[in-house]
């Protein structure tokens, strides 16, 4: 069986985008964790399904390279909406997007006839506890842990997804591999969880590195880079608008109290026909 695709990116988070319209009833899972391969297969951070939705235009499904479901992904959501215009799956330019945290809506801006940035509303960032999930009784999400022989000030947000976002003083150097998976994996979180390592500039820019669930380090993390800027706005570190430097690039990210609104670019990689048999 042969399987066309399309890889793109976000800030160098990059997935495999495949059309199951008409469903291809396929592990989806186990095909993920051979597609995503960097060796062997594709090669990306996550397997994309375009799907049919009734509650949106389509519906983003997203697997992490291990072939875990995440509930939801910024980056890939805006390769998404870049992938439906231009390749003509519609002509509009704001959609309504479904996804395993709920709808998403998409604000596309076209420059001579091509999506150049997505501006999407990621809605507003979670904080109770059990529906992160993560297990504190602490009012504020604030958690103090203590790993490899350091004590870590967590804080606990969803974006739809789990993230724990940690500010450090410098971020270049820190042991995002060491620590990453140590915080992923932690039993203070059920679900796992994404992990931000973030370092607040004098100028209000943060810069973030990024340990992601089912993943590892990737270049950028869409719904990662609204935690650890939800997370500064309300340690009054940040007004409510500004950017995230990640090491694929730039987010601009808005939180108006309430709702949380990301803005940044994607673009196609190239396009192919995998032979799957030996997988299924
Ligand atoms: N890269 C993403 C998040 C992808 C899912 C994540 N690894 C999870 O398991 O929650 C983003 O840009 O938000």
């Amino acid at each position: 069986m042969v399987l066309e695709f399309t890889k793109m990116h976000g800030l160098g988070n990059d997935f495999i985008i495949i059309d199951n319209l008409q469903d291809k009833k396929l592990d989806w899972s186990k095909l993920a964790k051979k597609l995503c391969q960097r060796n062997t297969g594709i090669g990306g951070d996550g397997l994309v399904l375009v799907s049919p939705s009734d509650k949106g235009d389509y519906k983003m499904v997203i697997y992490n390279s291990d072939g875990s479901l995440a509930q939801m992904c910024g980056n890939a959501i805006r390769c998404f909406g870049k992938y439906l215009y231009e390749k003509g799956y519609t002509d509009k330019t704001n959609l309504v997007i479904d996804t395993d945290a709920g709808v998403k809506q998409l604000y596309l801006k076209i420059n001579e006839g091509l999506v150049e940035t997505v501006k999407v509303d990621m809605g507003p960032p979670i904080f109770q506890p059990e529906l992160i999930p993560v297990n504190t009784t602490n009012s504020d999400n604030n958690i103090k842990i203590q790993v490899a022989q350091q004590e870590l000030n967590i804080t606990a947000i969803s974006m739809g997804n789990p993230h724990a976002v940690i500010f450090v003083d410098q971020v270049e150097d820190f042991p995002v591999k060491e620590i990453g998976p140590l915080i992923e994996n932690h039993p203070l979180f059920p679900q796992k969880t994404n992990v931000e390592f973030v370092q607040l500039k004098e100028d209000g820019t943060l810069v973030m590195r990024v340990w992601e669930r089912g993943v590892g380090e990737t270049q950028a993390c869409g719904t990662g880079a609204c935690a650890a800027f939800v997370a500064s706005v309300l340690k009054g570190k940040v007004k409510n608008q500004g950017e995230v430097h990640l090491l694929g690039g730039v987010l601009k990210i808005t939180f108006d109290g309430e709702r949380v609104f990301k803005e940044g670019p994607a673009a196609f990689v190239f396009e192919g026909k995998v032979k799957i048999e030996e997988w299924l």
